[in-house]
């Protein structure tokens, strides 16, 4: 797997990539990320494994969309190591389509070269979208929208994708809907995610691993020792929710 290697690199800190990264999708090293003089990533170390699919929990404000950010390459004012696929794609909860472009253009932006309308309709089909082709965004409804968005990344065929509260605005049927479908997704791809949620239950459904950010640092880390597919009445699913709800202070 081609890695992308971004800081800027502050003097001192590690440059070289560790032997171990190989089968690693993401390996962070003293990251800090500070606005205004104030760290809000404070020096965190994080490996995520190729193919684990990992959630990010955290109370509002910690830095969980910043953290994301700078794994997409979206901020690079850091300082620390950041090793990532270079092959990385990211969704966020507001689909972020042009509405002056039609969807499978919308599902192309940003890729290099002139690519074929053809991966664009391959991408909206494992999103089961393929009857939005030629849709503009404004006729879409909200888990549509998010769908293409979804296809928008998985058209860039990800080593990592992360997903900054994807069903945050989708309503309650619509929200199972799309959780399903990127488990599916994730089955088939076999490629790593991070996504980032409020939703505890949502996290003990999806993840192999689950982190709780708290003062700039990943806080707790712990494995998902449940079988799949997993319902919110299972044995066990109860006492982890309960165990991460402490760690988030509302229990
Ligand atoms: N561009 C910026 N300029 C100044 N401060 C910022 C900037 N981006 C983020 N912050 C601050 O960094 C902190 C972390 O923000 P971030 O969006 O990463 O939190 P979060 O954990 O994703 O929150 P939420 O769960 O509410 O989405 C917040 O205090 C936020 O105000």
């Amino acid at each position: 797997m081609a890695t992308d290697v971004h800081g800027p690199v502050a003097p001192g800190a590690a440059t070289a990539a560790p032997a171990s990264a190989a089968s690693a999708a993401v390996r962070v090293t003293g990251l800090t990320r500070s606005f205004d003089g104030r760290a809000v990533i404070d020096r965190l170390d994080l490996t995520l494994r190729a193919g684990e699919f990992t959630v990010l929990l955290g109370r509002s404000g910690c830095g969980k969309s910043t953290l994301l950010r700078v794994l997409a390459g979206l901020d690079r004012e850091i300082e620390g190591e950041v090793l990532v696929p270079q092959r990385r794609a990211v969704a966020f909860q507001a689909p972020r389509l042009m509405p002056w472009k039609r969807v499978w253009r919308n599902v192309l932006l940003g890729l290099p070269g002139r690519p074929a309308r053809e991966h664009a309709e391959r991408a909206l089909a494992e999103v089961g979208l393929e009857h939005r082709t030629d849709a503009w965004p404004k006729t879409l409804s909200g888990g549509e929208a998010q769908r293409a968005s979804l296809a928008r990344a998985l058209v860039r065929e990800p080593d990592l994708l992360l997903l900054d509260e994807p069903f945050g605005a989708l309503d309650a049927l619509t929200r199972i809907k799309a959780q399903q479908l990127v488990a599916r997704l994730w089955q088939r791809r076999g490629c790593a995610v991070l996504l980032v949620t409020h939703d505890v239950d949502e996290a003990v459904l999806l993840a192999d691993r689950v982190l709780v950010m708290d003062g700039g640092r990943i806080a707790y880390d712990t494995q998902v020792p449940l079988e799949r597919p997993r319902e919110v009445g299972d044995p066990g699913f109860a006492a982890l929710r309960n165990r991460l709800l402490a760690e988030l202070g509302v229990l």
